[in-house]
């Protein structure tokens, strides 16, 4: 049974098709990228997959459940990083992180050896009694993808992973990610080709709300670049912001 299935998503905002009958799935095992320019309809399919939507078509399954009839249970199994997620202001690291590991029904002892786990990993260790609203968007980024983390969820959907991390800390979180992924399914949402090419294990190309292709960039012999250009195209590289270079 796949971790997460998703079979004609359709999903329009006013005349705007967001997402116009995408079907994919992602099985344990898998560090799946799902990689696309601006406006391709990455957000809008996590929002689906996570329940925060309803899709005007298609059927979803993420670990057995259906996000769309049971949200809570959905966000209670899965790791969620949301694009653009802050940790709230008002809060320490520790503090924000107790808690979510509280609402997680976690035990208390194993939150805190998960959030020094964490801190160390990430390098916050001496930011964990600072209030976020003192942190740095990067800092704050370092958090967020704890609190992802912290109940060791079978499924993991992260909407640009590495935005705002330092080049060390990039190096730590896509090892990271790619360990983790060999016994969990984890899914991310891209416009960075570099990043998915040298991370994924298959990446879904999507473009206009459709996916259009999927490639395995460590078995192809195509660059996965080369791919993104043939489906996507001169408009679709025009909102990814790495090759823009590539354009005349
Ligand atoms: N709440 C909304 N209301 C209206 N239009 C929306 C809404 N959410 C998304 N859209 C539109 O749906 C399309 C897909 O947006 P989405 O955010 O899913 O793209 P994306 O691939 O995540 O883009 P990016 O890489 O820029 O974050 C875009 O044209 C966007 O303007």
């Amino acid at each position: 049974m796949a971790a997460i299935r998703v079979d004609g998503l359709s999903k329009a905002f006013g005349t705007v098709r967001a997402v116009d009958g995408m079907s994919f799935t992602v099985d344990r095992g898998e560090l799946y990228g799902f990689l696309g320019p601006n406006g391709a309809g990455k957000t809008t399919t996590i929002r689906a997959l996570t329940g925060q939507i309803r899709p005007d078509a298609g059927t979803i399954s993420v670990l057995e459940t259906d996000p769309v009839a049971d949200p809570l249970e959905t966000r209670r199994r899965v790791g969620i990083l949301p694009e653009r997620g802050t940790p709230p202001s008002f809060l320490t690291p520790r503090e924000f992180l107790s808690f979510v590991g509280r609402i997680r029904e976690m035990n208390p002892d194993v939150v805190d050896y998960q959030i020094d786990q964490w801190a160390d990993r990430l390098a916050f260790e001496n930011k964990l009694e600072t209030l976020h609203t003192d942190l740095s968007r990067g800092q704050q980024q370092k958090v967020m993808l704890a609190q992802a983390f912290l109940h060791e969820p079978d499924v993991v959907l992260i909407d640009e992973p590495l935005a705002n991390l330092d080049p060390i800390v990039q190096e730590q979180v896509k090892r990271f990610l790619h360990q983790y992924a060999e016994d969990n399914a984890v899914f991310v949402s891209t416009h960075n080709v570099d990043v998915a090419e040298e991370i994924c294990t298959r990446v879904g190309i999507v473009t206009d709300g459709r996916l259009v292709a999927e490639c395995d960039p460590q078995a192809d012999e195509q660059p996965l670049l080369e791919t993104f250009l043939e489906h996507v195209g001169a408009a679709g590289a025009r909102d990814t912001p790495e090759i823009e270079s590539l354009e005349p």
